[in-house]
């Protein structure tokens, strides 16, 4: 049975519980229940700290996790990202009382206040910098209110816990985060299909097999749903070169004939957050009919 780790609490938890029910799998029915089993898929789940899920997959505890990348990157366990899950995206950024540090971010010799000391390290010994860290479990930002760090390094969503701190960002981000799903680093990677063409990453060794490719191909198949939407219309023939270069959809669009002579229906895949502006150029075009539905799930 494959073995995964999901995260229990915390702003991780809903969303990878509402992507494993996208994705055909059963959940925990309470918020207290740590494991779930669905034996119809032959997985089991275990609902684990987002902190600690890079651990149990690393050691192979587990065979593959839901987390957050700069969990990943923290824990420094040998896990690797395998698909970037397109959800809880946030940055992580230096953060001081205005004035504090020049505009280029330069922390060195500095007191860094972090939750994620080793996101921290990393950044330092990359940029050749030496600087103080002190780990903290959360409400960092209340340590240079305290006199205990100059700087902290934290999770920046919207900015507004800064804000509140009298606190600005400082320098580039450190790292871009979303949440991710994890296997073990020596392990092989995920099948690489269309569905890369929405941002389903995928390394270069030879693809999961069994449940464990099965698991990533209908998370693939939902990062597909949410990111496209079925868009179909009608067209006189003689204008279809032109529709189908405003619509070509991933692998090609289907065209179909139509009674009335002279016209045929088109179908495509179009992406949906660009999906108001290709109807208006169709339209434009002489298209009529235009339908959007929706993409319940796919396999590309
Ligand atoms: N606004 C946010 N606050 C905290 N973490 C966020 C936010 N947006 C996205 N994340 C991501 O969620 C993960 C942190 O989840 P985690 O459950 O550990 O902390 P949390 O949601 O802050 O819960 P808590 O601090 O109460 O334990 C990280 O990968 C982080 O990048
Ligand atoms: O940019 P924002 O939208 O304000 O979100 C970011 C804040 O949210 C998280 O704090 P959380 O509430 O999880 O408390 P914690 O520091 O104790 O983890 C994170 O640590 C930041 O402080
Ligand atoms: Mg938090």
């Amino acid at each position: 049975m494959l073995r995964i780790a999901v995260p229990n609490k915390g702003t991780l938890s809903r969303p990878a519980a509402d992507m494993l029910r996208e994705a055909g799998y059963r959940q925990r029915t309470s918020d207290r229940d740590l494991v779930c089993q669905d034996e119809g898929n032959d997985v089991e789940f275990f609902y684990l700290r987002p902190r600690d899920i890079a651990t149990y997959v690393g050691s192979g505890d587990l065979d593959l996790g839901i987390t957050g990348r700069d969990l990943l990157v923290d824990s420094d366990s040998p896990a690797t990202e395998i698909l970037d899950l397109n959800f809880a995206a946030a940055s992580f950024r230096f953060a001081a009382r205005p004035g504090t540090l020049g505009p280029d971010g330069d922390v060195s010799g500095r007191r860094i206040a972090t939750s994620f000391p080793g996101v921290v390290a990393r950044h330092l010994a990359e940029h050749g910098r030496e600087a103080e860290v002190i780990r903290l479990d959360g409400a960092v930002e209340n340590a240079i209110r305290l006199g205990v760090a100059d700087v902290v390094a934290d999770v920046v969503e919207t900015g507004a816990t800064l804000r509140q701190a009298g606190l600005v960002v400082v320098g580039e981000p450190i790292l871009r985060s979303t949440a991710v799903l994890i296997g073990r680093s020596d392990a092989p990677s995920a099948p690489t299909t269309g569905a890369d063409a929405a941002g389903g990453g995928a390394g270069p060794a030879a693809p999961l097999s069994g449940q464990a490719g099965q698991l990533i191909r209908r998370l693939q198949g939902v990062l597909v749903a949410r990111r496209y939407v079925m868009l179909a219309y009608d067209v006189r023939a003689d204008l279809l070169d032109r529709a189908s270069a405003l619509t070509p959809g991933i692998e090609s669009p289907t065209i179909s004939p139509l009674h009335r002579e002279g016209w045929v229906a088109v179908q495509a895949m179009v992406r949906r957050d660009a999906v108001h502006r290709i109807m208006d150029e169709l339209y434009d075009l002489g298209a009529r009919a235009i339908l959007v539905t929706v993409i319940h799930a796919c396999r590309l």
